[in-house]
């Protein structure tokens, strides 16, 4: 049986349609909110990937019942694709990556911060569940990156996951910044699918991290200003040779070196002379530690 033969089947296919909804996907934020009260007290809110728009459609009839005399709320949607209008959204055509977007979504908040920002954001699938789960992922990150630039300190996080391999690196990232992080798999979600929402509560940004829009997918890796970052930004991973390096292709030559932009690392280089001293050091764990501190 065809994919949208087995949709049409669907209790929530069927409900979207019965309920004007443009997407299935309305229940999942609807269920979400059920559980969490993520609406309560929210004027302004983000709708990161929105097309075709449900989840706008969702927060303009729940944050506007009254329409009109509810001026003073504020739904922006963002999506890479154009949609058709809704009634009180704001659309912004623009890639939750960039810089420019953040700026134009705070720009239509007059320079205020999000109550709450809704991320349902999805890559085109391959299929092959491992790229699917890490881009997938990625796509997280750009929004949490995206979101430290627009949430109000106190403010909620919403977005798809997929509850792969990389969870709870994910999670733990999410943590450095939220106080409360779970993960929801609300009942209209595909059971047969990974698809879950963090819901990540109470946003604070941890001291001295400066926001900021290098790209977590690192393809330009090059172009970061590794000496201007500072304090919590700037993370130097120690590097350990586990063992001789020298086992299986001796005719390099390691030594440790340290610089200030750099940090500690072992440097590998065509040996000229005999193995070198300096990489006898680095097998002798005590200096290595005092090296790495
Ligand atoms: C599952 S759909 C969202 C459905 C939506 N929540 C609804 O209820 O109608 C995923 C969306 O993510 C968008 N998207 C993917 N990558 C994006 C990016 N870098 N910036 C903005 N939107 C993106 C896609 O264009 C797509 O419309």
């Amino acid at each position: 049986m065809g994919r949208s033969s087995k949709d049409k089947r669907d209790i929530y296919y069927r409900l979207a349609k019965e309920e004007g909804w443009r997407a299935r996907s309305a229940f999942k934020l609807l269920q979400i909110n059920e559980e969490f009260n993520i609406f309560k007290g929210v004027k302004k809110v983000v709708d990161l990937c929105a097309a075709p728009g449900s989840w706008s459609q969702v927060l303009s009839r729940q944050l506007r019942p009254n329409k009109e005399s509810d001026s003073d709320i504020k739904i922006v949607a963002v999506d890479l694709q154009a949609m058709a209008p809704i009634d009180g959204v704001i659309q912004i055509q623009g890639d939750i990556t960039q810089i420019s977007t953040a700026e134009k979504i705070i720009e239509q908040f007059d320079g205020q911060k999000s109550d709450l920002v809704v991320c349902d954001g999805a890559p085109d699938v391959t299929g092959l569940h491992d790229i699917d789960e890490y881009v997938q992922g990625q796509l997280l990150l750009a929004a949490l990156n995206i979101t430290t630039h627009l949430l109000k300190d106190g403010a909620t996080f919403v977005a798809k996951i997929f509850r792969g391999r990389d969870v709870t690196t994910l999670g733990s990232q999410l943590k450095i910044f939220f106080q409360s992080v779970t993960i929801a798999k609300p009942r209209s979600s595909r059971n047969s699918s990974i698809e879950s929402f963090v819901v990540c509560e109470k946003f604070k940004l941890p001291p001295m991290y400066t926001p900021h829009m290098f790209n977590p997918l690192l393809h330009d890796a090059a172009a970061l200003e590794l000496e201007k970052l500072e304090g919590n930004n700037r993370c130097i991973v120690p590097f350990i040779a586990c063992g001789d390096l020298s086992g299986f292709d001796s005719d390099m030559t390691y030594s440790i070196q340290t610089r200030p932009d750099e940090g500690t690392y072992i440097s590998k280089e065509p040996t000229q002379a005999p193995i070198n001293p300096p990489y006898q050091e680095a097998c002798d764990r005590k200096k290595r530690d005092q090296l790495i501190k």
